[in-house]
């Protein structure tokens, strides 16, 4: 059998570098491509077939179904602060420690106290800039960027030693790594030649950005084994306090604990803010459904008797389908197989990049009725999304996995149930101490910039303007 169908094959370039190597064109590239061929395609980079799948069931097949073929990534330069990472690592008995380590932390840490603690501080920051702003317009995008990168820092460092300032520097410095990155990069689209090209004039930066971020890093891993040895608990007979605890255990090198730490903060902080900055622009467009979810906050805090323990508070399914809409990442990391796999018919061949269309399955027309609308009632009883999960594991069954924001099967997001209680949580939170109001109105309708940037993560384009008005109820 013969690879799926795609675009003609262009030697050495391929198919992609015939508009700029972008997450915008590919996007664009694979529109056109699965619009003509259908739910998978070849795109060619370099010399490598890269095969893209845009349908919940095949998605379904291949990283449930056939999971361990499927877990497998390319093999990568490995070079920088990404080297180590669990998402780089091969699938095998590193990648499984690296993993389970990571799982077990999230599973057995107290999330709740550290998050209840930068959310209220993300409370009473946007009062103070509601307050000065001119008829209390904000724009909150960094404020809740600084929110969610403390509360992470806090899981990953330990609360002990992160002061504000040096807080403030790990944040610049991952927003001047990623900046220079380049992003096709990441989902393996770019043959070797071409990397170097395209790294080449940045190169200098960002090693020096990296290093930075490495003197930084190993500084606070260096602070958070003195502060055990204090304790006295260097041999770690106490539960771990924070993700590095967890790494010193694992005795291991600094360049693999940095690495580490890069993906941890990396992973969680800027995809969870791009999902709670959709959250919010969603709520502002659409005052009555911030209205029902202020209603049914209201209701639960009070105690309902009459709900049953299945039903889903209404905070979720504004979360799953703001996640279903606006899935931070559209595709997944690379992955490979281990082995040739007949699929359909084709033949995807050991070794290629494979890809999922995440956002396309998320807006896929034959699993969701009008996919372009936002209405979270979907995902309540009687709704095409009631039996969905953020984490779409896949084994009750491929119809949980129509949309899939944090993977699935063996390489899926292992944060996925932590973001989500972060983004309730948030959601919740913010939703009780304002309303959060349009600033632009077209007679009746509200305007909100809805457009989207890609990129690794794809966010909102223009970020979200809004006027805060803390709630009646909520006023001393
Ligand atoms: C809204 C927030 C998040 C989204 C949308 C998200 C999404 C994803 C996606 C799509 C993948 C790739 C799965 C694949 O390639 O099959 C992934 C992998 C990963 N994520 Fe997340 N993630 C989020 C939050 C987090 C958090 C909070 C953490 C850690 C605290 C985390 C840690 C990781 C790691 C370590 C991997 C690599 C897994 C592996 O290769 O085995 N993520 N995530």
């Amino acid at each position: 059998s013969s690879l799926p169908p795609g675009h003609p094959r262009i030697p050495l370039l391929g198919s992609l570098f015939t508009s700029p190597p972008t997450i915008a064109s590919l996007s664009t590239i694979l529109g056109r491509l699965h619009d003509t061929h259908g739910p998978v395609v070849t795109l060619w980079a370099g010399s490598k077939p890269a095969i893209f799948i845009a349908r919940h069931d095949i998605a379904h097949r291949t990283l449930v179904g056939m999971g361990a073929t499927f877990a497998q990534r390319p093999p990568s330069l490995s070079y920088g602060v990404n080297g180590y990472g669990i998402n780089s690592a091969a699938y095998g008995s590193r990648w499984a420690v690296l993993r389970r380590n990571l799982s077990s932390y999230l599973a057995a840490a107290d999330t709740s106290g550290p998050l209840c603690l930068s959310v209220d501080r993300l409370v009473k920051s946007l009062e103070v800039a509601a307050a000065k702003g001119v008829d209390c317009v904000v724009v909150p995008s960094d404020m809740l960027r600084h929110a969610v990168f403390s509360f992470f820092a806090t899981l990953c460092f330990g609360e002990e030693d992160m002061a504000d300032d040096v807080l403030v520097h790990l944040r610049g410095l991952h927003a001047e790594i990623l900046s220079l990155v380049v992003q096709l990069d990441a989902f393996h689209l770019m043959p070797v030649l071409l990397q170097l090209a395209y790294y080449f004039p940045r190169w200098w930066k960002l090693f020096s950005a990296q290093k930075k971020h490495h003197a930084i890093v190993t500084g606070l891993i260096r602070a958070r084994r003195r502060w055990l040895e204090n304790v006295g608990d260097v041999g770690g007979g106490a539960a771990p306090r924070c993700y590095v605890d967890t790494l010193l255990r694992l005795g291991l090198g600094d360049h693999e604990m940095v690495s580490l730490c890069w993906e941890f903060m990396n992973a969680a902080a800027k995809t969870t803010t791009t999902a709670l900055e959709w959250i919010m622009a969603r709520l502002v467009l659409h005052q009555d459904i911030q209205q029902k979810l202020w209603n049914d906050i209201a209701t639960r805090s009070v105690g309902n008797n009459q709900r049953t323990r299945s039903d889903r508070p209404f905070v979720e399914a504004v979360v799953l389908e703001a996640l279903r809409r606006h899935p931070p990442a559209h595709y997944l990391l690379a992955h490979t197989t281990d082995r040739d796999v007949s699929l359909d018919g084709y033949m995807v061949p050991k070794g290629s990049v494979v890809n999922y269309g995440v956002a396309d399955i998320g807006r896929d027309a034959a699993s969701w009725v009008e996919p372009d609308v936002f209405r979270p009632e979907r995902f309540l009883e009687g709704g095409e999304g009631s039996i969905v999960h953020g984490i779409a594991s896949g084994s009750s069954g491929r119809e949980t996995m129509k949309m899939m924001p944090f993977g699935a099967g063996r390489r899926a997001c292992p944060g996925a149930g932590l973001a989500m209680k972060v983004l309730q949580l948030s959601v919740e939170n913010l939703v009780k101490r304002f309303e959060w109001k349009p600033v632009g109105c077209v007679g009746k309708k509200v305007e909100v910039d809805m457009s989207e940037r890609p990129g690794l993560v794809t966010e909102m384009r223009t970020p979200l303007r809004t006027r805060l008005v803390v709630r009646k109820q909520e006023q001393d």
